[in-house]
């Protein structure tokens, strides 16, 4: 089933330079679609147009069967629960003078009215964080803790831990390992990829590092100066009739 599909998307600042020229894709249920290309190329501005952060200049963006380009704050309600986002920075996304448990419950707070939780109950403000904690793998004793006593692998868990708390169906994880050591990024992208199986969840995958989005993609997009110009199977990475550019990113790989 289609969750999200961009039709000739595009966008530019300040009617300069073209910033996403003519973007179509599609992204299936369940599944995580990664997005690769070198630095400025446009994937962050990409992210931020999906979650109507920023305006785009024309096209389309269906979520299901409902356009949602055009939608104003309060048409876009129901879809900021459904789309949710993880950023690189995970010290940016957490406010310093919060307690972890206030940080995670702030999600739920602002959508509790309209959730139908399957995955998680809510029974009290304890329970639901020693529920969320648990499933990104941390003690529960760091809920009394603020994010500058934790390492930034255990930043990047909370971050993950406030996207799903509301079980929404689409996340876009932008470089969500960047500031990480090698070893928590491994960590992270297995967690990430076992949370997607265990509540169904889609993911656009951005990174400008291949093999990451190799491990963790069924289908990968290669992005170049706003185009997208190869997309495929995460299988047929190495077949022939790829793009010179994706081959280039290849025998960097
Ligand atoms: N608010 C803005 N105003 C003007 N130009 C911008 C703005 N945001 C981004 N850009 C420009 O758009 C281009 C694409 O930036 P973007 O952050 O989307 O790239 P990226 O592929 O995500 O890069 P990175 O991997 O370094 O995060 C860059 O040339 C950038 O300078």
């Amino acid at each position: 089933m289609n969750l999200l599909t961009v039709h000739e998307l595009k966008k530019s600042y300040q009617a300069k330079k073209t910033i996403l020229d003519n973007i179509s894709f599609k992204l299936n249920k369940g599944e995580c679609l990664g997005l690769v290309g070198e630095s400025g190329c446009g994937k962050s501005t990409l992210a931020r147009c999906l979650l109507r952060i920023e305006p785009i200049d024309s096209g389309s963006i269906y979520f299901k069967d409902k356009a949602i380009e055009q939608l104003n704050d309060r048409q876009l309600y129901p879809y900021r629960r459904k789309i949710q986002i993880v950023l690189q920075n995970p010290s940016a996304s957490l406010n310093p003078k919060l307690k972890i448990k206030d940080s995670l419950i702030d999600p739920y707070a602002q959508f509790k009215n309209d959730l139908n939780l399957i995955h998680f109950s809510y029974t009290s403000k304890d329970t639901f964080i020693k529920q969320l904690l648990e499933v990104v793998e941390l003690p529960s004793s760091l809920a009394d803790r603020y994010p500058h006593e934790l390492s930034g692998g255990q930043r990047q868990r909370i971050t993950i831990a406030r996207a799903i708390s509301i079980e929404p169906e689409f996340i876009v994880l932008d470089e969500p390992t960047a500031s990480l050591d090698v070893i928590s990024q491994g960590a992270i992208l297995t967690l990430l990829t076992n949370l997607r199986k265990a509540l169904n969840l889609s993911y656009l995958f951005i990174s400008h590092d291949l093999a990451a989005v190799k491990e963790m993609s069924q289908r990968v997009m290669v992005m170049k100066d706003g185009k997208l110009v190869d997309q495929f199977d995460n299988e047929q990475l190495f077949n022939e009739e790829r793009h010179s550019y994706t081959k280039e990113l290849i025998s960097i790989f």
